[in-house]
């Protein structure tokens, strides 16, 4: 079996995963019989030549409805409108009453098709996505320019560039004039009239969070990992990783950049950054010991905050923007993503999703990387591979053998434990009499995975349709002790947020498709493809 490696980032731990289950690496991209191929940059024809359910393909090509910043912001601005308007529909809660020709039979009906978890799940989007606009539509830049007020700061960001290239911030109205000037010069430019793709690429207006925590003085992100590791069926899991910080001491005044901007690119353009380096990463366990320390009590915060409270506002949001892009993902059995979600914390510990990255870095220039990184390698590759051969075969897909630090977030496998039918135009039995990746890797074949023990454990809180075992803690052995094992960030699943099954034509809908109630019936049109579902 061949594998390719496109790009350098994280191609050491690939390849030396790969290699220990007997693969092969190739080094041409054009050729089309790789069982795994993992790419920094996506590219048309690898996505055209992909042989769905035959091969593992890293990033779904349109991963960007999440990892662009117009693409998130959107799609969750859009996932709020929908659910808001879907809300004001369904809920006989709902202060604004229900227009009577859309009354369903009795509200306690509407209700559910509501599901409980989604109600308590919906977050408000202001509460958790610093205020944005979007400079490239003109009537959304005009509203920013008409709210901007002297002395607020606000960061400007370019919608798909990422290690903060591009990044500046607005702190008064002469800058933020200049960029209005300079907007409007591009938008009256003829030369990107004929030819858009020339216009420098589209940006975000972002409120600035001037007030963030510090941990001894320095400002910090967090970088946390989303995992899809399956798209047929769904199923995502979350992953802790590391916190960034700056190099020096924040204040607000200065116009160093990387006083502001924590991300690890910026910090090697500090002189002092290969003094502190190792200062500049921090792991989960020294942030929640040090939380603990310093702000418990000062704060009135319950003990491990950052390992529990902080990391479930972080699931609670991932979710949120995977629902938000649920409906839009390509899916085929053999995609799979590794998302770097930033978060940031202010002062009042609220915490703010920054922004989604696609391809996130897998360097280990720093002891905490080196701990942290081989492990989300790993064990991305672990599960998307596990959940692909038990597919292809026709097994369940639960218990995961090898699930370990990640935390299972979704899945949606459909209540007889089998993958659920979706958009996807495999056929699962199809795919169950081709040959399998195990069956193809010598190294595997040699090792087939053990059967499990003891029958799957149900989550106290989980729906019984989906009852999610507890990982396997043996399987860690097989890497060295990391920072995600070794204390006590939680190896348990957080209870299943799976669909209950009869809310799926309502969730589908989301975002594209009108729902519409009409006397007796519910009846959720689908606006694109013309299906009724009653
Ligand atoms: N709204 C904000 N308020 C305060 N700081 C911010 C805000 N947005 C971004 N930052 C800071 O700027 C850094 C870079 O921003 P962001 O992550 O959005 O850009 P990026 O270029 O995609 O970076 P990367 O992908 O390398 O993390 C963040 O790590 C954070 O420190
Ligand atoms: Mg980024
Ligand atoms: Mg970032």
């Amino acid at each position: 079996p061949f594998f390719y490696i496109g790009g350098a980032n994280g191609a050491g731990l690939l390849d030396v995963y790969c290699k220990s289950k007997g693969w092969q690496r190739i080094h041409d991209n054009k050729r089309e019989d790789y069982i795994l191929k993992w790419c920094e940059t996506k590219c048309r024809e690898t996505y055209y030549n992909f042989k769905e359910g035959e091969q593992l393909l890293y990033q779904i090509p349109n991963n960007k409805l999440l990892t662009t910043k117009i693409g998130l912001l959107s799609n969750l601005r859009e996932y709020e409108r929908v659910m808001n308007k879907i809300s004001k529909t369904l809920n006989p809660r709902s202060r604004q009453r229900p227009r009577l020709s859309l009354m369903p039979l009795s509200p306690s009906i509407a209700w559910l098709f509501w599901p409980g978890e989604m109600r308590e799940r919906l977050l408000k989007m202001e509460d958790f996505f610093p205020e944005s606009y979007r400079l490239d539509i003109k009537d959304e830049r005009d509203a920013f320019f008409e709210i901007y007020e002297d002395t607020q700061i606000w960061i400007c960001k370019p919608t798909s560039s990422n290690q903060g290239r591009g990044i500046f911030l607005l702190k008064n109205q002469e800058a933020v004039d200049v960029l209005q000037s300079k907007l409007q010069s591009i938008d009256e430019d003829p030369i990107y009239k004929k030819l858009p793709y020339k216009a420098p690429q589209a940006r975000i207006v972002q409120r600035y969070l001037h007030r963030p925590l510090l941990l001894e003085g320095k400002k910090f992100d967090v970088r946390s990992y989303l995992l899809i590791a399956c798209t047929v069926p769904y199923m995502l899991f979350f992953g802790h990783g590391y916190v960034r910080l700056t190099c020096i001491n924040y204040n607000l005044a200065s116009d160093d950049l990387t006083t502001h901007l924590t991300n690890q690119y910026m910090q090697k353009k500090n002189p002092l950054y290969s003094y502190v380096k190792e200062e500049t990463v921090w792991s989960m366990e020294r942030f929640n010991s040090y939380v603990n320390e310093k702000y418990r009590l000062a704060k009135g915060l319950p003990k491990d905050w950052v390992l529990m409270a902080f990391t479930k506002r972080m699931k609670d949001i991932m979710m949120q923007c995977f629902l938000a892009v649920k409906s839009k993902l390509d899916c085929k059995l053999g995609y799979f993503d590794l998302i770097g979600c930033d978060f940031l914390i202010d002062e009042d510990f609220k915490v703010w999703l920054l922004e989604m990255n696609a391809n996130p870095a897998l360097h280990m220039n720093c002891a905490v990387l080196k701990d942290i990184i081989p492990t989300v390698v790993n064990e991305t590759l672990d599960l998307a591979l596990e959940i692909f051969n038990k597919i292809q075969k026709g097994q369940k897909i639960l218990p995961l053998e090898l699930q370990c630090h990640f935390v299972m977030l979704y899945n949606g496998i459909a209540p007889d434990g089998g993958p659920r039918p979706s958009k996807s135009k495999t056929s699962l039995a199809s795919l169950r009499n081709q040959r399998s990746l195990t069956e193809s890797s010598p190294h595997i074949a040699q090792n087939p995975p053990k059967a499990m023990e003891k029958p799957p454990k149900r989550q106290p809180n989980g729906p019984s349709e989906n009852p999610l075992p507890a990982p396997s803690k043996a399987h860690c052995s097989r890497y060295p002790p990391t920072a995600w094992g070794k204390n006590s960030i939680s190896l348990q699943p957080s209870p299943s947020t799976a669909e209950p099954h009869y809310s799926l034509p309502l969730i589908r809908s989301l975002g594209e498709r009108d729902v519409c109630l009409k006397g007796r019936a519910i009846q959720v049109k689908l606006k694109y493809n013309r299906r009724c579902t009653t």
